[in-house]
């Protein structure tokens, strides 16, 4: 059974009509008539127990806002939410147990205290037992490595750091879900690395559902198996990353070192050469690589060659540019 399931969702938010001309500002705080913005018009989808879900979509797609209503933040205004047996907006604090959340932009620790008595302060809040803080709070500081830092003020963190003691502060408790809004934005490679492996271990090994939104394909294609992808508030794509690569890049990339060059090549279509290089893009429902690779083989030298799947990042983009 479902432990997310999200069905027919939609948020209006109603803004007043700006008005023109002299006093226009004053004139809009009294106006009476409200232009309607749909952020999220119809989703639905269903997460399993111990899923990675990447939520993606361009800017304004409606992505927060969703994550908003699944956490109870913002009440829908139609459609139906169901979070681990409950409807956050009407159950917040019993579905606060049963979550934990991140936001990159933001932090959710006390930006006065250090990391230290923000943990326990949330140990705590959330009536943990003392050995089940201790067992949890000392291997999240080994996991994390948060030692260096614990007693240092929220506020005088890098970046890096206070997002791993966000998402020790999230985990704490052991929620079953976490959502995660650009857990890596801002972060150097290393730190997004220790923030992945981090997420991939509280998924494999403690079977925590995970709902992940960012931008950074990287993130994506490294955590997720699959993606909703939506657009002007509507979901346009459930599934795999491979199927969607398939489905909206369905070709390869065939780089061959010849030192010379390449004009015609049956069942591909040369996209560049440079430097003795030649890069071919060809479709492998009617052109195999083998194939392909024989042709070439045949007529020309070739001291190299290497194949490539079209990267998550130009098949979003393809399919971004492409939208109505
Ligand atoms: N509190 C609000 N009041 C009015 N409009 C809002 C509010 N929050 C979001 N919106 C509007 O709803 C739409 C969707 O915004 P949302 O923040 O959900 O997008 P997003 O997909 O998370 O975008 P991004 O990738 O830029 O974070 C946008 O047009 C935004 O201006």
């Amino acid at each position: 059974m479902s432990i997310i399931h999200v069905e027919d969702l939609v948020k209006e938010f109603r803004r007043p009509k700006r008005r023109e001309g002299p006093f226009g500002t004053l004139r809009t705080l009294f106006t009476r008539e409200y232009t309607v913005n749909r952020a999220v018009n119809g989703v639905s989808f269903d997460v399993e127990p111990g899923e990675l879900v990447g939520y993606l979509g361009p800017n304004g797609a409606g992505k927060s806002t969703t994550i908003k209503m699944l956490t109870g933040i913002l009440e829908p205004s139609a459609g139906t939410v169901t979070v681990a047996g409950i409807t956050p907006w009407r159950e917040r604090e019993r579905n606060a147990r049963n979550i934990g959340v991140v936001f990159g932009q933001r932090s959710q620790l006390w930006w006065d205290l250090p990391l230290r008595d923000s943990l326990w302060l949330i140990g705590k809040l959330y009536d943990m037992p003392r050995d089940l803080f201790e067992v949890r709070h000392h291997q999240f500081i080994e996991l994390l490595a948060l030692e260096p830092f614990l007693d240092t003020p929220v506020r005088q963190l890098s970046l890096g750091q206070r997002m791993r003691g966000d998402l020790a502060a999230a985990m704490l408790y052991a929620p079953k879900i976490l959502y995660l809004d650009e857990p890596t934005v801002g972060l150097d490679v290393v730190a997004k690395e220790a923030i992945r492996g981090f997420i991939r271990m509280l998924n494999k090994e403690s079977g925590t559902t995970v709902i992940l939104t960012t931008h950074d394909l990287d993130d994506v294609e490294q955590l997720c198996e699959r993606v909703v992808l939506i657009d002007k508030g509507a979901v346009m794509y459930d599934g795999s990353i491979n199927t969607l690569k398939s489905r909206y890049a369905p070709y390869r990339e065939l780089v061959v070192h010849t030192g010379g060059r390449l004009d015609d090549v049956p069942g591909a279509t040369v996209i560049k050469q440079e430097d003795g290089r030649v890069w071919l893009r060809f479709d492998p429902r009617h052109t195999t690589s083998a194939d392909l690779i024989g042709s070439i083989l045949s007529r020309h030298a070739v001291s190299d060659l290497s194949i490539s799947e079209p990267e998550l990042e130009s098949v979003i983009r393809n399919i971004y540019a492409n939208r109505s």
